[in-house]
């Protein structure tokens, strides 16, 4: 699906300041400025970002694509996985190639782990659009062109062959928000409701939504702007509002989970 959302810049996405620099410099530079001798290393074609749901490696993937000048091409894995295998592999194919027809382009493939056969249906549906992945991967429907970048999202890295993982080179951890950025994404969220807190009231609310997401911050607001029973009410949404809905939206990822990530990132990720 051809994504024609607005452009995303670096300061749109808050926080992540050594990960937004990393970025900028092995992908986005090396692809901007490829180099001119003969002989150089061609610069990364894939790259993996991995991390809890919500934590905005979709935007990420989206603000290379801004970045690049790059038209954005993106699917769901999971929308792949769903019709069944032969029809998810000619999807994946004309994915591929309608990337390759459009350079610069950036294939975003959102939740890459649902291309993986789950315990439920083993080696089925799901598990046989591996082959057609692989295959578009190493450069079979167009990937390996010059202009096309694949960015392969995951919230399971860990769920993903070793054969998948190894064709994304490069391989960044997007890790949860830190207070500060948390802030950033409830001001810009709440702005756009005509919500104004006091700075005493927004440092509370970052302070009650440690380990929230981006995406879990975004349906706090929501469920605050529902309970309040707005656009209804004719009034901008509250701090009480706020305070009610932190009662209902909490964090999905769990302390284990964060450890997780780190340990994969240190034996996969970037940099180590
Ligand atoms: N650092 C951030 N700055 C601004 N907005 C953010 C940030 N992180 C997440 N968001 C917002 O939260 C929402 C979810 O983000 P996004 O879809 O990029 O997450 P994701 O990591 O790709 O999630 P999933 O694993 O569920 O696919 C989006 O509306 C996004 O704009």
């Amino acid at each position: 699906m051809l994504d024609c959302g607005p452009p995303v810049q670096w300061a749109d996405v808050a926080g992540q300041g050594p990960l937004k620099a990393a970025l900028e410099e092995e992908l986005v530079w090396p692809l901007l400025r490829p180099p001119a001798y003969p002989g150089s290393p061609r610069p990364p074609r894939t790259v993996l970002l991995f991390g809890p749901r919500g934590a905005g490696k979709a935007l990420l993937g989206r603000c290379l694509a801004t970045q690049l000048g790059a038209s954005l091409l993106r699917l769901r894995a999971a929308s792949l996985a769903a019709p069944g295998a032969a029809e998810g592999a000619r999807l994946l194919q004309a994915a591929f190639a309608a990337a390759r027809c459009r350079p610069p382009a950036v294939l975003l493939i959102s939740e890459l782990d649902a291309l993986l056969p789950t315990r439920e249906d083993g080696a089925a549906a799901a598990g046989s659009l591996l082959a057609p992945l692989l295959a578009c991967l190493d450069g079979g429907c167009g990937a390996g062109a010059d202009g096309v970048l694949v960015v392969g999202t995951t919230s399971r890295p860990a769920a993903l062959d070793e054969a998948t993982r190894r064709r994304f080179v490069l391989r960044f951890y997007v890790a949860l928000p830190d207070g500060t950025a948390r802030g950033q994404i409830l001001q810009r969220a709440l702005a756009q409701q005509g919500c104004v807190l006091s700075d005493r009231e927004l440092a509370a609310l970052v302070q009650g939504t440690q380990g929230f997401s981006g995406g879990e911050l975004g349906q706090l607001c929501q469920q605050a702007a529902a309970g309040a029973g707005l656009p209804g009410l004719q009034r901008p949404l509250s701090y009480k509002d706020l305070e009610a809905a932190l009662a209902k939206v909490g964090p999905r990822a769990t302390p284990k989970d964060l450890d997780s990530y780190v340990e994969w990132d240190k034996m996969y990720g970037f940099g180590h």
